[in-house]
């Protein structure tokens, strides 16, 4: 394989991790202890179908009666005895009955020798009848149906419990109830579900410099776009999320206000003031305020200054003040935390790969997701990707332009063309 030699060279900003390496965690191991922090609300509520719809369903769905619930017909067409339809074509038969969606087959009479029935689609079988043929394969002429070719048994049936056998299990606790979901439980006939109730998350962005979009920018200020990315990423039906908006770089209004939301939430989600500045107090206040500190210091980029505890009966997710920092952090830590308190059944990510199509050389210490744009297919199709800046903890204009990102194990400092690394999609 093609290799071609560093292209950039390292980010003049980066971290040196030579200086205090193993004061770093993995993000592994961060994600671990993180949930290890969340006990689900394991409190469930009865709802309607419409208000079950993105939330967590409660107890497994068991089938009380088989899916479909009778032999049905998976075309419009005839149904018939497959006996019928032996030795040598074409074959004549008399159309004798009619069976339409919803009509009681115990009425409708029986297909006798020689005979068919009329037939539509999700219309049960009639008695006496074991097949059905697309009207297409027909020719009609005065109440005789002719078939040149013969069917099987059985053909263009849709069977009693093909789709789920009486008892089986349909959807299990934890599932997330979407649109397929929610068609599986009204299916079976149910008006109400028992689902999770709402995890309840506190919100708010740290930053003096902070200005709501729409005011007036003074110099030295810049608008808050945490608040809209994070009212984004938490806007769920299964989430009820309290915007307690932006709170300037101030110890005692930072320490009120964790203090003053606390025992009222589940989780606490706040952006920037994690780092080692003196203008960073999330953390000393968090603390001040009685929580505790479980998570700091990541080996991770972005996202190294991310911090996780607890306080109260609420865990605490400090999110760094860079917005694209905060938004990776928040969907690869912050997110999953948010799902185990509200009951939801945490999936493994399919792991797909990406090969890189020009190498470059990095500072190693840190696992990175760098945002990457797909760029193109190699011959074995797979997606070649871009890699988009080295330096774009800050630049929420390069996170739109990016596909996703690629990750870089920590301890690699040269990418070369032709490197495979795993992907995750935005
Ligand atoms: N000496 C060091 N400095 C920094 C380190 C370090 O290890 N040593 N880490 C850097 C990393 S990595 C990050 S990420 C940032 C995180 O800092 P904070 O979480 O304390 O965030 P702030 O300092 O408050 O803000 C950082 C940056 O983001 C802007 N910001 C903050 N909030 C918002 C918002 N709501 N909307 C838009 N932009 C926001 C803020 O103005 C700053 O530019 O620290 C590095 N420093
Ligand atoms: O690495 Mo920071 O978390 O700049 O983004």
């Amino acid at each position: 394989m093609k290799r071609t030699k560093a292209k950039t060279a390292v980010d003049p900003c980066s971290v040196d991790e030579r200086i205090g390496t193993r004061e770093l965690i993995s993000l592994a191991v961060a994600v671990e202890k993180s949930l290890a922090l969340a006990g689900p609300v394991n409190i469930s509520e009865v709802v309607g179908l419409e208000d079950a719809i993105g939330r967590v369903l409660a107890e497994d769905l068991v089938a009380p009666f088989p899916l479909p619930p009778f032999d049905n017909s998976a075309m419009d067409g005839y149904a018939l005895r497959a006996k019928d339809l032996s030795g040598i074509g074409p074959w004549r038969l008399r159309v004798t009955g009619r069976v339409a969606a919803g009509d009681n087959v115990q009425e409708s009479g029986q297909v006798g020798p020689g005979e068919v029935f009329r037939i539509f689609t999700g219309a049960a079988l009639p008695k006496g009848a074991d097949t059905v043929i697309m009207q297409e394969h027909v020719r009609l002429n005065d109440k005789i149906i002719e078939i040149d070719s013969p069917v099987d048994m059985g053909n263009c049936i849709r069977r009693q419990g093909e789709d789920a056998a009486q008892g089986s299990l349909l959807l299990r606790a934890g599932t997330l109830i979407g649109a397929r979901e929610i068609g599986a439980i009204a299916s079976v006939g149910r008006a109400r579900i028992p689902v999770f109730r709402k995890v309840r998350i506190a919100l708010f962005c740290t930053g003096s410099e902070l200005r709501q979009p729409g005011e007036d920018l003074a110099p030295g200020q810049i608008y808050n776009s945490n608040r809209f990315i994070m009212i984004a990423a938490l806007r769920q039906p299964w989430i009820d999320l309290i915007d307690l908006g932006a709170i300037n770089d101030d110890p005692v209004q930072l320490r009120n206000a964790l203090t003053d939301i606390a025992s009222d939430v589940d989780m606490i989600v706040t952006t920037g003031g994690v780092s080692v500045g003196e203008e960073d107090h999330m953390v000393s206040q968090l603390q001040e305020a009685g929580g505790r500190i479980e998570v700091m210091k990541i080996a991770m980029k972005p996202g190294k200054p991310l911090s996780v505890g607890t306080l109260n009966r609420a865990v605490f997710v400090g999110l760094p003040g860079n917005p694209v920092a905060a938004f990776t952090t928040w969907k690869l830590i912050g997110h999953r935390i948010a799902e185990k308190l509200a009951g939801k059944a945490l999936a493994d990510r399919p792991v797909m790969h990406v090969e890189v199509l020009e190498g470059f050389s990095r500072r190693p210490g840190r696992q990175e997701f760098r945002p990457v744009k797909i760029a193109g297919v190699s011959l074995d199709g797979r997606p070649q990707v871009e890699m988009l800046d080295q330096s774009f903890s800050a630049k929420i204009s390069l996170i739109c332009r990016s596909d996703g990102f690629a990750i870089i194990p920590a301890n690699m400092d040269q990418v070369n063309a032709g490197d495979r690394l795993e992907f995750v999609r935005l």
